[in-house]
């Protein structure tokens, strides 16, 4: 769904007058002045790294200002917590997990309201969670209750959660900060559909996201940030991709995204899965990865790919069936598959794939004991530190310092210290969740490059995409997935076609 111009010619809402914020020696925002209109959808872009989320943060009362004005509604906005920014209208739904998982639906929703549902010294559960399933049908949401456990819901469904948590406050100022690569097809529809109804009826979305095609789609204008400096904002009919990539990079982007040659794989099956059911999602499946493929698996995010990643990797309890490499060892924990050099990137990033209190270097050499050791099992920290920086530099990741704590860096940063993890040690069985999910235009170039590498050496991957440009571009043979089960299986030399492809996920 495509929305129509309407930015020019509304009256202001945020007004931001030389806004700057320094953590530590890193500048995240430097001087940044813009505005943004009333009842528009305005995206936020720039590479990784270039303070988009720390302007949403300070915005939504999340992380205080180093110096410079923010207005709103032409009053000076400086909210001291995130629940003043939320009572004055602004909600935000955060890149990553902003639900806490051993409580409900209703109270995550509530989170701080319980209040409302006071009835004497108690609390109504029960009016809260009629209250919480209200919002929820209302944004027609119908895959969990107001009384599910939160921990029972994926990544998609938590984010909806958080969603239907922001349209309790009924906001002025909507901010999304990176969260349709965690969503599926049916879910980026009800948030378009969503941010569309709320800029009809004056709020204003600020829309943080990495896809240009989405963001040309969706937004009535952006604005730009590279390098934490404001480069200039651009109305629906001046979008253009190529101009809007040069003002986040500064420069064109070369080369191609993805490869267009068909150079095949080898025969050689190295990892291959037989007959296995899980305790959800599988029943008697059956999969087989080659020497030097990259096999696409796509389909609906409730179709199984995921839990068939886990699997693969041993991550994921098989109940029957087996897990087998090329040698025949089986695979059924993930000690086993590092040890034969796998490696698996989820997608759910922060919570499987980082050690989020722990540093850069800590994270990067967590699996690379044995490349470091000098003596019998002994580490070197020097070897430690130079095989960190080496993936630092390698990757271009954006840090203060391999010291500085994994929590500190931006979302696509994250993603390429997991690469890096599992780069450095040689994997040769690589599964990818969703690999590309945050990472700017620059970086996703550079990732399919290094994928396509990996490749052509003789490694092989499982590359698991929502998104069909990226299977359609990367892969030799695509598998999508329905309802647990192989629903269409294509090779790039009969041609991908992407109605297809759709038609076998639905
Ligand atoms: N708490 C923090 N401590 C130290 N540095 C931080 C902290 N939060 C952010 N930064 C740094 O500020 C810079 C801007 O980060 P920010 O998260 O705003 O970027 P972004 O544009 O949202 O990136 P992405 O697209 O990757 O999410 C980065 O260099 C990041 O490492």
């Amino acid at each position: 769904m495509a929305v129509k111009k309407k930015a020019k010619n509304k009256e202001t809402l945020i007004r931001v007058e030389n806004l700057s914020k320094h953590f530590g020696a890193t500048v995240a925002l430097d001087e940044v002045s813009f505005e943004i209109p009333k009842g528009v959808i305005c995206g936020l872009v720039g590479e990784n790294g270039s303070g988009k989320s720390t302007f949403a943060f300070i915005f939504a009362g999340i992380v205080e200002r180093t110096k410079g004005k923010i207005f709103f509604e032409d009053e000076i906005w400086k909210p001291t917590n995130v629940l003043e920014a939320q009572q004055k209208g602004v909600a935000m739904v955060v890149q990553e997990s902003g639900t806490i998982e051993n409580i409900t639906v209703a109270e995550n929703i509530f989170l701080g309201q319980e209040m409302l549902f006071s009835k004497g010294m108690f609390i109504s559960r029960n009016k809260m969670f009629e209250a919480a399933q209200k919002i929820l049908d209302d944004l027609e949401i119908t895959s969990f209750k107001a009384n599910t456990p939160t921990h029972r819901l994926d990544l998609q469904d938590r984010k909806l959660v958080e969603i239907a948590k922001a349209m309790y406050w009924k906001p002025k100022v909507f901010i999304v900060d990176e969260t349709t690569t965690a969503l599926s097809h049916t879910g980026r529809e009800l948030l378009y559909s969503l941010m569309n109804k709320l800029a009809n009826n004056g709020t204003t979305v600020l829309f943080v996201s990495h896809d240009l095609e989405e963001i040309t789609e969706q937004c009535h204008m952006i604005s730009v940030l590279r390098d934490g400096e404001f480069v200039g904002s651009l109305e629906k009919e001046e979008f253009d991709v190529d101009r809007i990539k040069q003002m986040m990079i500064g420069r064109e982007l070369e080369g191609e995204y993805y490869y267009a040659d068909d150079e095949g794989y080898s025969d050689e099956v190295v990892l291959r899965a037989e007959n296995i059911t899980t305790l959800e999602d599988l029943l008697c499946f059956n999969i087989e990865l080659h020497k030097g493929e990259v096999l696409g698996i796509g389909g609906l995010s409730d179709c199984g790919m995921r839990t068939l990643g886990k699997a693969l990797f041993g991550a994921e309890k098989i109940l029957d069936g087996q897990v087998t490499l090329r040698d025949g060892t089986v695979i059924n924990n993930t000690k086993t598959a590092v040890e034969h050099k796998m490696a698996y990137l989820s997608k759910n990033r922060d919570k499987e794939s980082l050690a989020l209190n722990a540093t850069v270097k800590e994270n990067i050499v967590s699996i690379a004991q044995r490349i470091n050791q000098v003596f019998g099992p002994i580490i070197s920290f020097k070897k430690e530190a130079k095989y960190a920086q080496k993936q630092i530099n390698d990757l271009s990741i954006k840090c203060a310092s391999k010291n500085h704590l994994v929590s500190t860096l931006s979302g696509g940063n994250k993603q390429k210290i997991v690469f890096g993890k599992w780069i450095g040690v040689d994997s040769q069985i690589l599964i990818m969740d969703c690999p590309t999910r945050g990472v700017d235009v620059g970086v996703k170039s550079a990732m399919y490059k290094l994928i396509y590498d990996m490749k052509k050496s003789g490694k092989s991957i499982l590359l698991i995409s929502e998104e069909l440009p990226e299977l359609i571009g990367m892969s030799d043979r695509i598998v999508i997935m329905r309802n647990g089960e192989i629903s269409m299986e294509i090779n790039r030399s009969e041609e991908f076609n992407q109605e297809k492809l759709i038609d076998a996920m639905l």
